[in-house]
């Protein structure tokens, strides 16, 4: 795993106006590698994602650590924030339609990125959104780059998230169900860049997904959540050895081709399981 990038520690998160905590005392660290976060709905895995982006108005975020390489998250001030939101960490969402501005040039909204991080002309910034487009295989990158979201597909749409993400080049990607909504082709083609920002360029990645089949091949590591608390931290491989009836109940949730066709198990939940683990 290497260099630590990433280390929570008895992370607790309360949305404002509720009467308990939405993440109860979660630790986990991340290196140089691929973390999956999986669980069902509502067991606070994009609040995770979101709370290390700090992008949880009115929510309540305590840790005993919630450091990321050299900056203490919680100390830092929203100007501070500023300058490592979408620089040195940042987030790709399941659907780029809600992330990219409907009514700007696709082209100019990612040389923006790299304008707003980086002192540079208008066409410096336009020649390497120009070659980051190219670099995420967007072919016609220069057409791309003139069209309006609604003109764009949603595979393409991902990946002119993903290079407004690289321009800034990142060490930290929170990446919160990116394939879901894409055909498998264009899937494997967003997984495998994501891939390849681990393998090249040694960030540290955060998959949060409900898809076990996805972190099993994708992922080094993978945190399994129930009710805002990690049950269990597995290595991906070790993922069909889970110990966790809560883990062993969700993989038996999961429909395979060519199976029985036997009914699919009921996910079981028992209230022991909210004790904390990890
Ligand atoms: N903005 C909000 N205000 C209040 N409560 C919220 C808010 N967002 C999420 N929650 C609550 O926090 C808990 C965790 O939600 P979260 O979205 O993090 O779960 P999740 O595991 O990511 O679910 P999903 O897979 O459906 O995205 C849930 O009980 C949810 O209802």
């Amino acid at each position: 795993m290497e260099k630590t990038i990433l280390d929570v520690r008895n992370l607790r998160i309360r949305y404002g106006g509720a009467s308990t905590d939405a993440v109860r005392g979660v630790s986990f660290t991340l290196g140089r590698e691929r973390l999956g976060i999986v669980g069902e709905s509502g067991s606070g895995k994009s609040t995770i994602g979101r709370a290390l982006l700090r992008l949880l108005p009115g929510a309540t975020i305590t840790a005993d650590s919630l450091r990321f390489e050299d900056v203490d998250l919680l100390a830092l001030s929203e100007k501070e924030m500023l300058k490592v939101r979408g620089r040195r960490m940042s987030m790709i969402l399941q659907d780029p339609k809600f992330s990219l501005n409907p009514i700007r040039r696709v082209g100019d909204q990612v040389a923006e990125t790299y304008l707003r991080h980086f002192k540079c002309s208008r066409g410096e910034a336009r020649e390497k959104a120009i070659a980051m487009l190219e670099a995420v295989k967007i072919r016609d990158a220069e057409r791309v780059y003139a069209q309006y979201p609604h003109e764009i597909s949603g595979g393409m749409g991902q990946r002119v998230m993903i290079a407004m993400m690289l321009l800034a080049d990142p060490d930290l990607v929170i990446a919160d169900e990116p394939t879901s909504a894409l055909d498998v082709t264009v899937r494997l083609q967003v997984l495998n860049i994501l891939d390849g920002l681990v393998r090249d360029r040694g960030i540290g990645l955060i998959m949060i997904s409900h898809d076990l089949n996805l972190v099993r091949n994708f992922c080094d590591r993978v945190l399994i959540m129930y009710a805002g608390r990690v049950v269990e931290t597995l290595q991906a491989s070790e993922l069909d050895s889970a110990q966790h009836p809560y883990t062993q109940g969700l993989l038996a949730a999961q429909p395979r081709i060519g199976g029985s066709r036997a009914p699919l198990a009921v996910l079981d939940r028992k209230p022991e399981w909210l004790e904390e683990k990890a």
